[in-house]
C-alpha cells in the first residue's frame, strides 16, 4: 500500500499529468475571463450628460424637491420648463429659478397641464416645450402627492387618484419625451419615488404602492432604452421639508410619523443636488443618508448597475444590510404594536368617564 501511494506521488507521474493540468489551468482562465467580461459588460458607466445648454423638464417644478431640482439644473445652465396645475405657483417659481442664472442665455418656461389626467394634452405641451426650448434633453417626473391613513380609513377612490398622479402622472410626460430621445440617441428620465417605494409602510397603503410602480416601470424602460444611451434613474428620498409634506402630515397616523422619523427629515435642496447628480451620471439608483443607502443596496434585486464599486457593494454587503433591517422590522411591529394597545387604553379610560 505505502510502495504504491510512494509510486503515485513520484515525480515521474506528476510529470505525465502536467499536460492535461494546464490545459486545464488555460480552459479555467478563458472560461473565467469571458464571465468577467460578461458581469462587466452592464457595469460600464454612461458618460456624463452636460447640463449646460441642456434642456430640462421637472413636472411638479412649482414646488418642493421639483423646484429644487429646477433650481439645480439651472445653476449648472441648463434651459427649464416648469410643469405643474397652478399657475400662480408656477411664476412665483419661475422668479426663484431665474435668480440662480449663470448666463443671460438661460431660460425658464411655465405649463400649466395636469399630468395625470390626458395623454394628448401632456404630449401637446410637451411638443410646444420642445418648439420653444429645443429637445428634451432631461425629464424629471417629480409631480405628485402623498396620502396617508390606515388602509380601512382611506376613501376607495384616494388609491386611484394616487395611481393616477404618481404612476400615470410618470408614465404620460415620459412617452411624449422618448421617441426624440431615442432618434438623438442620448436623454435622462429621472422618477422622483420615495423611501416608501422601497418599504411598504404603516398608514402608506395608497402611497407605497403608486411609488414602488415607478420601479417596475423603470426597470422594464431602461432596459429598452439604454442601447439608445438614454439613462434611467429613480430616487427614493426620505421624509423631505417641503410644502407637500407639511400637508400631509396634517392626516398622517402616529405610526407612520414614528416609523419615518427612523430615517430623519431632509432638506429640498440637499435631495435635489444628490438626485441631479445622479441623473447626470446616469445612475439607475439615488438614495440620501445611511439608511436610504442601506435601503437601496437591499432592494437591489435585479435591477441594473452602473458602477464596479456599486455592484461589489451590494454583493458585500446583503447579508449584513438584511441582518440590520431585521432589527429595524422588529422595531416598527413594536411601534404599531404599542400604538394599538395606547389607543385601546384610552378608548377604554374615554368610556368609563
Ligand atoms: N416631501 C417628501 O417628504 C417626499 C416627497 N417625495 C415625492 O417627491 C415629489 C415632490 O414632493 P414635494 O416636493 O413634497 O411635493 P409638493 O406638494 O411640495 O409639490 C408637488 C408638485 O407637484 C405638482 N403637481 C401635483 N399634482 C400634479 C398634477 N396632477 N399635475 C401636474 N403637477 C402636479 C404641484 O403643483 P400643482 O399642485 O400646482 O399642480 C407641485 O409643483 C412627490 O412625487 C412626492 O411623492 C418623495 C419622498 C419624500
Ligand atoms: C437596512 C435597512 C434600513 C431600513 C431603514 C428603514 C427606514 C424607513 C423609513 C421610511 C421613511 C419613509 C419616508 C416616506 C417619505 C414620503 O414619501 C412622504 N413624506 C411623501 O410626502
Amino acid at each position: 500500500m505505502s510502495s504504491a501511494l510512494s509510486h503515485w506521488l513520484s515525480f515521474s507521474s506528476w510529470w505525465l499529468l502536467l499536460p492535461f493540468v494546464m490545459l486545464l489551468v488555460v480552459a479555467a482562465f478563458i472560461v473565467a475571463f469571458v464571465l468577467l467580461l460578461y458581469m462587466i459588460s452592464p457595469l460600464i458607466s454612461p458618460k456624463p450628460l452636460k447640463l449646460n445648454g441642456a434642456h430640462v423638464v421637472v413636472t411638479g417644478g412649482s414646488s418642493g424637491i421639483g423646484k429644487c431640482i429646477a433650481m439645480e439644473c439651472y445653476k449648472h445652465g441648463a434651459f427649464i420648463t416648469l410643469v405643474a396645475r397652478d399657475e400662480h405657483k408656477l411664476v412665483q417659481a419661475k422668479k426663484e429659478v431665474e435668480k440662480c442664472a449663470i448666463n443671460d442665455k438661460q431660460v425658464v418656461l411655465c405649463i400649466s397641464v395636469d399630468v395625470s389626467k390626458d395623454y394628448n394634452q401632456v404630449e401637446s405641451v410637451i411638443k410646444q416645450a420642445q418648439e420653444k426650448l429645443g429637445p428634451v434633453d432631461m425629464l424629471v417626473n417629480c409631480a405628485g402627492m402623498s396620502i396617508s391613513g390606515k388602509f380601512e380609513e382611506v376613501e376607495v377612490d384616494r388609491f386611484k387618484k394616487l395611481m393616477e398622479v404618481n404612476y400615470l402622472g410618470s408614465v404620460y410626460p415620459t412617452r411624449a419625451v422618448v421617441t426624440t430621445m431615442k432618434e438623438r440617441r442620448m436623454g435622462r428620465i429621472m422618477f422622483v419615488s420615495s423611501q416608501a417605494g422601497q418599504i411598504g409602510l404603516f398608514g402608506y397603503t395608497a402611497y407605497s404602492p403608486s411609488k414602488f410602480a415607478l420601479r417596475g416601470l423603470a426597470e422594464a424602460l431602461q432596459m429598452e432604452m439604454k442601447p439608445y444611451n438614454i439613462y434611467v434613474t429613480v430616487a427614493y428620498p426620505p421624509d423631505t421639508d417641503t410644502p407637500g409634506f407639511a400637508e400631509e402630515n396634517k392626516t398622517k397616523p402616529l405610526e407612520t410619523r414614528l416609523i419615518s422619523e427612523t430615517s430623519g427629515v431632509c432638506q429640498p435642496e440637499q435631495v435635489a443636488k444628490v438626485v441631479v447628480k445622479d441623473a447626470v451620471q446616469g445612475n439607475f439608483t439615488s438614495s440620501f443618508g445611511p439608511d436610504g443607502y442601506m435601503l437601496s443596496a437591499l432592494t437591489c434585486g435585479m435591477s441594473p448597475v452602473t458602477s464596479i464599486t456599486e455592484g461589489l457593494q451590494q454583493i458585500v454587503t446583503m447579508g449584513l444590510f438584511r441582518t440590520i433591517a431585521l432589527f429595524y422590522l422588529g422595531s416598527f411591529d413594536s411601534i404599531v404594536r404599542r400604538c394599538m394597545i395606547q389607543r385601546e387604553q384610552s378608548k377604554a379610560a374615554d368610556k368609563r368617564e
